[in-house]
């Protein structure tokens, strides 16, 4: 067993070590706002981020120095990395002090994680790794406790992530949930509910808790009606975009592509949406419905990425969606992103479980119902760590007020589509089989004959999406028709 460090002994500076002023990173300091923003005020870091690479851009261009392209994209990489990887680097850390984690203050915790990931997964020499984190430690936490930094992280940098993870890691054979938690750096009721919802040996489990590691390449929708996957990447260079996997109305972006940076996008013919959220919209619309078809809702519109699809797919057979939203400020995001649709369409802010509208008004209902977000981890790095096992059972009585209502607001023939980010099975299934048990008249389709071409779709009749199988987001599809 190594030995582990307290923090007094590191309180002083040994006698005739020079005194060095620390050198002021904005890269770094940048990165720790960032982490000190997602723990102490549950920003999130996707949204912080922005505003905080374009004040080290005001602040260097104000001391005539440059904070390039290279410092943005490593300075997301070290907030993102840190926060996706930090139950690895917690059970790293807690081998290297002798106190519990839980006993040493949060922002010198923070600077720890930073170096532990600059050493652990990256590319940055191991000496350079910590006198730069070291530094930052002086600047933001003081002397004293960089020394405490500076002797922890020269116990991390002893080993590699492999060394590391074999000795902090329970062995699979003994304790399988708890060595996949600490591998792959996620809470362990979140490995235990994902593998019940993925079912299978442990390779499946594996690649999915990697694949929620990995950073998710950024996929615009080009907007029927509006525009086209080929004329949006044809107003790219060379290189810029690849064709959707699966949905037609895909771009994805190279690597670096920055979505601002589309003319399609910034006039809003075209926007970001992953291809799951792409291929529930377009399964919705694409189930035949006999007779009328002119009335279509998404009865939990906010922000409003598959209104826009469903909006523009409704325009084109002369159908009208309606939007509707709980939250007026979410409703005024989904006013924005359907402006400019071809066809006619309705942003209301409403109730799903008290609607405004009569039973049966509706041809097509999509309710895209509020969740857990399990299946979008790979975007929200701190959020494995926010949600806890309670939310689940949380958000069921929500998730099925909203479906029953949307069985009762669809016409008899006419089709509903149940969809989550999350592929809990007590978000998903068992929220579909209560209230199917409850409600007569309503019966699944199989789901999957509206996916064409995609793969590993299971049993059905419902779909799963994985983002280790199909590089998208979990996202979970139920299609219901009313028949009585
Ligand atoms: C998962 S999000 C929908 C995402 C959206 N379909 C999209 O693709 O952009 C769920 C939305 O439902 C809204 N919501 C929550 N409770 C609601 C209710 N009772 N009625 C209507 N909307 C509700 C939330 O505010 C949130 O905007």
């Amino acid at each position: 067993m190594r030995s582990t460090l307290n923090a007094k002994d590191q309180q002083r500076r040994p006698q005739g070590t020079p005194y060095r002023r620390p050198q002021r990173d904005p890269v770094r300091v940048l990165a720790f706002e960032a982490l000190r923003a997602v723990d102490e005020r549950d920003a999130y870091a996707n949204l912080v981020l922005p505003g905080l690479l374009r004040a080290a851009e005001r602040e260097a261009a104000a001391k005539g120095r440059e904070f390039d392209r290279r410092d943005a994209a490593l300075a997301t990489e070290l907030v993102y990395g840190t926060l996706r990887h930090q139950g690895t680097y917690d059970a790293v850390l807690a081998a290297c002090v002798d106190r519990p984690l839980r006993e040493v203050d949060p922002p010198v915790l923070d600077v720890l994680a930073l170096g532990a990931h600059q050493l652990l997964a990256t590319r940055i020499p191991p000496h350079a790794a910590v006198s730069a984190t070291v530094d930052l430690a002086r600047v933001v936490l003081g002397e004293g406790r960089a020394r405490f930094v500076n002797a922890v992280l020269r116990r991390v940098a002893a080993q590699d992530l492999d060394g590391w993870l074999e000795q902090v890691a329970p062995p699979y054979d003994e304790d399988a949930e708890q060595h996949l938690a600490v591998v792959h750096s996620h809470p362990r009721w979140i490995v235990s509910a994902l593998w019940d919802a993925l079912g299978g040996g442990r390779a499946g489990i594996e690649d999915l808790l990697a694949a929620d590691n990995e950073r998710p390449e950024v996929t615009l929708v080009a907007r029927p009606g509006r525009s086209s996957a080929a004329e949006v990447a044809a107003s790219l260079p060379d290189g810029a975009t690849e064709p959707g996997r699966w949905s037609p109305y895909a771009v994805r972006l190279a690597e670096g592509g920055d979505p601002a940076a589309v003319e399609a996008v910034r006039e809003g013919r075209a926007g970001v949406q992953d291809e799951g959220s792409q291929l529930v919209a377009a399964a919705l619309a694409a189930v035949p419905v006999e007779g009328r078809d002119e009335r279509w809702l998404d009865g939990c519109a906010g922000p409003g990425g598959k209104a826009a699809l469903l909006a523009g797919l409704a325009a084109g057979r002369g159908a009208t969606l309606v939007a509707a939203e709980k939250q007026p400020h979410r409703a005024r995001l989904v006013a924005r992103a359907l402006a400019g649709n071809p066809g006619p369409y309705q942003v209301v802010v409403a109730d799903g479980t008290h609607p405004a509208w009569a039973p049966g008004s509706f041809d097509r209902v999509l309710v895209d119902v509020p969740c857990t977000g399990l299946g979008a981890l790979r975007r929200r790095p701190e959020a494995r760590w926010r949600r806890r096992a309670e939310d689940v059972p949380g958000f069921a009585p929500l998730q099925r007020g909203l479906l029953t209502e949307a069985l009762r607001a669809v016409r008899v023939g006419g089709v509903v589509g149940y969809a989550t980010c999350s592929p809990h099975p007590a978000e998903t299934r068992a929220v579909v089989d209560d209230v199917l048990a409850k409600v007569p008249g309503a019966e699944l389709l199989d789901a999957r004959a509206f996916f064409p071409d995609v793969p590993s779709l299971g049993d059905g009749p419902d779909v799963q999406l994985w983002p280790h199988l199909h590089g998208t987001d979990a996202m979970y599809l139920a299609l219901l028709r009313r028949v009585a």
